[in-house]
């Protein structure tokens, strides 16, 4: 009998997995069960050029359907896996559907926090943006003057802020923390992105909360904040975090903890079920934590389709992220969790800088603003282990390339 290979949950990382899989083993069934109707999708130009309309449903697919019948994957689309018997080995479908596994890979990733209906979070016209069809609904609201109130100023508000602004909305960010990108950024990043927010007309409110959005017929028309004031807006978008879909393995017993937790082989406590992508928390450099980046949902995915076919691969990430937002490319090497000093240095172009986090000496990561140049360096530093100190970051004159050069 070929060994069964079923992966619940179909986005980056169940594709990843599938794709490398099928390279290792080219005689396994492997069966992909996804909630979604649409073929697995990349999600960051959801909240850019998809919902400005530069960008087609068909150009967000990972793969074209050829891809998977060539491969002798099967999708099971619009489906969600509601059990895991562990002991019979089977998942049970919400059309009552049964299979069976000899090996099992969640890949369930995460899904937006929402608004307490209490507070108006389920009026209309109150958008969260995760999948095509939120982003397909939040595309409706797109016409010119239209007055946009983004809730949260992460990567997600901001970057819709930057999308709706340059389709000529009004746009008004309401950041609770005390300044946007608090979650993922030191100040001197905030700090640029709050000035390019403004100079293109973008306004944002730090250290204000929202009290509850105000509807009338069911439709969201203004927002209370926590300062007592209000807003008229005609609808709303919530970026304010996300959580990890580990329900079903926590049903199933296995050990999760604001995510499914897993070894360095992706591994849960069950030997037999793996976990990758968004929604996993595993240890790096002394931190648990949930990386949720494609580059994260490639490579682990990758790292557990070799260990699930017997080829042991341990994953240590290299992360990395970008965001777009106006003209601006943010790229992201590293991650800056527990950093202790940042060194800002300017760029070689107008409008570009980095800034760059060590932890107790140690370089850690950089944030490189509209400099594709020092993202590569500061990746094949924090790659290869040859970093650069506070000391030579301080010297404007320094060039961190000449580290990996010597
Ligand atoms: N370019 C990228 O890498 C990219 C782009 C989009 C999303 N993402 C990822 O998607 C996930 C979701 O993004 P996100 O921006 O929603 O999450 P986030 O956690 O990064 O940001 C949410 C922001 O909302 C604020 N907030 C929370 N509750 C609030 C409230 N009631 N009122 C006002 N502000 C509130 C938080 O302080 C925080 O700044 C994250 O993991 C993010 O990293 C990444």
């Amino acid at each position: 009998m070929e060994k069964q290979i079923l992966i619940v949950g179909a986005g980056q990382a169940a594709c990843s997995l599938a794709g490398k899989y099928r390279q290792l083993d080219s005689d396994a069934v492997i069966t992909i069960v996804g909630d979604e109707e649409y073929l697995p999708y990349q999600r960051p130009p959801l909240s850019k050029k998809f919902v400005t309309g530069e960008m087609s449903v068909e150009s967000l697919f990972l793969r074209p359907n050829a891809w998977y019948e060539r491969n002798n994957i099967s999708l099971i689309s619009g489906r969600r896996v509601v059990h895991i018997d562990r002991n019979s080995k089977q998942i049970q479908l919400d059309d009552r559907r049964i299979l069976h596994y000899d090996m099992l890979a969640l890949t369930t990733g995460t899904r937006p926090r929402v608004l307490p209906s209490e507070i108006g979070g389920d009026l209309k016209g109150v958008y969260l943006v995760r999948g095509i069809d939120d982003a397909k609904a939040l595309a409706t609201e797109m016409t010119v003057g239209r007055r946009a109130l983004v809730i949260g100023g992460g990567y997600i508000g901001l970057e819709a802020a930057a999308a709706f602004r340059s389709q000529g909305l009004q746009v008004r960010v309401v950041e609770m923390a005390d300044r946007i990108l608090q979650r993922v950024s030191c100040a001197e990043t905030s700090n640029y992105f709050r000035k390019l927010h403004h100079e293109n007309g973008v306004q944002i409110y730090e250290g204000l909360g929202v009290e509850r959005l105000i509807g009338d017929n069911g439709r969201v028309v203004a927002a209370e904040f926590s300062d007592g004031s209000t807003m008229e807006v005609d609808f709303v978008i919530v970026g304010v975090g996300v959580v990890a879909n580990d329900e079903l393995a926590c049903e199933a017993d296995l050990e999760v903890d604001q995510g499914i937790l897993v070894n360095a082989f992706g591994q849960t406590n069950d030997k037999d079920i793996f976990a990758a992508g968004d929604c996993t928390r595993f240890k790096y450099l002394g931190h648990m934590i949930r990386l949720e980046s494609v580059q994260n949902a490639v490579d682990q995915a990758e790292s557990v389709a070799a260990n699930m076919a017997g080829v042991e691969t341990a994953y240590f990430p290299f992360p990395w992220f970008w965001s777009d937002q106006f003209d601006v490319k943010l790229q992201i090497a590293g991650l800056n969790q527990g950093y202790t000093d940042t060194v800002v240095r300017k760029g070689a172009k107008p409008r570009s800088m980095s800034v760059w986090y060590f932890s107790n000496g140690r370089l850690i990561s950089v944030d490189a603003i509209n400099d594709p140049r020092i993202f590569m360096i500061a990746k094949k530093m924090l790659s290869s282990n040859r970093l650069a100190s506070i000391e030579q970051l301080r010297d404007h004159d320094f060039d961190p390339k000449s580290i990996l050069v010597s």
